[in-house]
């Protein structure tokens, strides 16, 4: 089972609570790095907390939710190891596991709506990497 970690800033604080509810139903099991509320807080202190996490161990994943995505993932690919995904439907969600083994993605709230980032979201915690080729190559990164 993998050990999931998530977080926000303040603009991906909602959405970030919904993606909880929705793991919850599933029971899925999960760490919240914060924040705890909606105020105002800058995204690259919550991304690295979530990639710091993620790094040590292949069986973890992340997920970050800021305005755009965008942030988050430019903060959580600074580090070694991680391929932090910026999904905006199920094919690049999908793919993003399938292809290139991301072991976070990143969601923007403002842009998404609610049930597609919670799609996207189960999408990526259930598919699997596809190995074979794509090993190779992201052996390169
Ligand atoms: O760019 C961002 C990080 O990807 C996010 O969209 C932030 O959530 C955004 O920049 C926050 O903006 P705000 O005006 O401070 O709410």
């Amino acid at each position: 089972m993998k050990k999931i970690f998530l977080s926000s800033d303040h603009a991906g604080y909602k959405l970030k609570e919904l993606i909880k509810l929705h793991l919850d139903k599933k029971k899925i099991n999960y760490t919240d790095l914060g924040p705890f509320n909606s105020e105002s807080v800058d995204y690259p202190d919550y991304a690295h907390k979530v990639a710091k996490k993620v790094k040590t161990n292949n069986n973890h994943a992340g997920i970050l939710v800021c305005g755009s995505g965008m942030g988050m993932n430019i903060a959580a690919n600074r580090h070694k190891n991680i391929r932090a995904a910026q999904c905006f439907n199920l094919k690049s969600t999908k793919l993003s596991r399938l292809h290139n083994n991301a072991n976070i993605i990143t969601l923007g709230s403002r842009l998404l709506t609610k049930k597609t980032a919670i799609n996207c979201v189960s999408v990526f915690l259930n598919t699997k990497f596809e190995g074979g080729r794509h090993a190779k190559r992201i052996k390169k990164i």
